[in-house]
């Protein structure tokens, strides 16, 4: 069972970051979540991951409280692929990947042939395994994502976060990890601020503005001119092709 979502409420700062938001996905399904800067992307992802614990409502984890289980026992279920990984350690892509295996007890014990096996299949599926004894600082960014990808998804997860995972990334390799990401075999929640790139690559999108869901249900059914003009004060003109929405910018329809 995915995880379910109900009725969260955070707050930092004496600023309500997240106000009652309730979703619950389908397994194996991509899931986008849009909205402008500071609409609480970032802060659902931490509350799915067991970071934050909100205020109000719950996340369960096949039925459970996640504030209940210990982080391994969360993090045996869910990984997370942050924004901005990086280290100065001089480190292989093997050992990175090898990180996911943490929650399983991978480094002090734990099921060597399983760790090897899950080690090599992340390596695979990302297509890293001939890169896996380069250095993490030889890599380029489009590479680096695919580890930190491999990485999450060596611990096995059935739910992957991803926080806009293709910041920086030339068009081409922003194809590749959504392409990939989309194929895995796990519920995946994907923070995103290319409405075209959810349109093409999402199962649903999740519209969050101001720390709500305005949203939810096919990219053709909540990415429409009315949706963009009011959460991000864009008029855009969007045309379906195949099914799929994509979003012709105009202009600036309020200021900042
Ligand atoms: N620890 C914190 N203390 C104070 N404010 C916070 C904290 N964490 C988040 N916020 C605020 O909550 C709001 C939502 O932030 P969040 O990073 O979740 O947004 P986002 O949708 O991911 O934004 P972006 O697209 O810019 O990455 C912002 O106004 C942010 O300043």
């Amino acid at each position: 069972m995915p995880l379910q979502v109900n009725n969260i409420g955070w707050s930092r700062g004496g600023h309500l970051v997240l106000d009652e938001v309730t979703f619950e996905p389908t397994s194996g399904e991509t899931i986008g979540l849009l909205g402008p800067n500071g609409s609480g992307k970032s802060s659902l992802l931490g509350i799915l991951a067991g970071v934050h614990t909100p205020d109000t409502g719950r996340v369960l984890l096949n039925g459970t409280d996640i504030r209940t289980l210990r982080r391994r026992q969360i993090a045996r279920r869910v990984a997370t692929v942050e924004q901005h990984a990086d280290t100065d350690i001089d480190i292989t892509v093997g050992d990175i990947v090898r990180l996911g295996r943490i929650p399983h007890g991978g480094t002090f014990g734990g099921d060597r042939v399983a760790d090897a096996a899950a080690i090599d299949e992340a390596l695979a599926h990302t297509g890293m395994l001939r890169h896996r004894h380069r250095r993490w600082h030889t890599l380029s960014g489009g590479e680096r994502q695919r580890v930190q990808i491999a990485r999450a998804l060596a611990q096995q997860p059935d739910e992957l976060l991803l926080d806009e995972p293709t910041n920086h990334l030339d068009i081409s390799h922003q194809l590749d990890i959504l392409a990939l990401v989309s194929k895995l075999p796990v519920t995946s929640y994907i923070a995103l601020h290319d409405l075209n790139l959810a349109a093409v690559f999402c199962d649903r999108v999740v519209v969050l503005d101001r720390g709500s869901i305005v949203a939810m249900g096919t990219p053709t059914e909540v990415i429409t001119e009315q949706l963009v003009e009011s959460v991000y004060s864009v008029r855009a003109h969007i045309t379906v092709d195949k099914g799929v929405p994509h979003v012709n910018w105009a202009r600036h329809v309020l200021g900042p």
